[in-house]
């Protein structure tokens, strides 16, 4: 918990709560429903919660923006993020029932109001977002093929709107998309810990 206070100094009393509660959640939860390898839910706050919170350090979401988690699993990136972003709303979606209930009882336990959930697979959600999120779901390209229904035109944020996904070392392996302008972001540069040396913040613009 201290780990996300040193890199987001600046949160209210309620986030800190929301956060510190998340290790006795997810413990539990992971005992019952494996949504992250058992062996590293004492890393939950380095490996998982700022992780996810990489994203923040490419955007900062405005009030209202809409964003989905494709593939969210127990809720990553997509928990995290709404617990920063409490005036940003966060559409979760995964294909596996009972890990969306997994995502589902966390928020609930600590509160959050800004996230819905969906147990479908990404291909059949028709709803427009400002931006999908994604961490260790599929490839770069699949992803677009998927998400490029989903991206609204209507721009409310200092980024186009897009994806931006989490992705670890393997990057060098997937295809770079060609038609649309892609950034990629170094987690080094952001977060000391050795974990993040080759974790990378992919952001691709679509209807930019
Ligand atoms: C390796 S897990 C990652 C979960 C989470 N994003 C995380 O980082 O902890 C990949 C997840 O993507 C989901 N998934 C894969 N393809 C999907 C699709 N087409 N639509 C929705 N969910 C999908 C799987 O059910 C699984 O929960």
């Amino acid at each position: 918990m201290e780990l996300i206070l040193k890199y987001f100094p600046r949160l209210t009393e309620k986030q800190k709560e929301q956060f510190a509660a998340l290790y006795d959640l997810y413990t539990d939860w992971n005992s019952k429903i494996n949504v992250i390898s058992r062996k590293d839910i004492t890393n939950l706050y380095e490996h998982h919660v700022l992780h996810s919170l990489g994203i923040a350090k490419v955007i900062n979401f405005t009030p209202s923006t809409h964003v989905m988690d494709l593939g969210t699993g127990g809720g990553f990136p997509g928990i995290p993020l709404a617990i920063l972003f409490p005036e940003t709303n966060f559409h979760l979606v995964d294909s596996i029932g009972k890990k969306v209930k997994v995502a589902t009882e966390v928020a609930g336990a600590i509160g959050l109001t800004n996230v819905t959930f969906r147990h479908c697979r990404a291909e059949e959600e028709k709803e427009k977002f400002d931006f999908v999120v994604s961490r260790a779901v599929m490839p770069l390209g699949d992803l677009i093929k998927i998400i490029r229904k989903n991206i609204s035109q209507e721009q409310h944020n200092a980024l186009p709107n897009g994806l931006i996904c989490l992705k670890g070392g393997e990057l060098g392996q997937e295809t770079m998309p060609v038609k649309h302008k892609t950034v990629i972001y170094d987690l080094k540069e952001e977060f000391d810990e050795d974990f993040f040396e080759t974790k990378k913040v992919v952001y691709v613009t679509i209807n930019g």
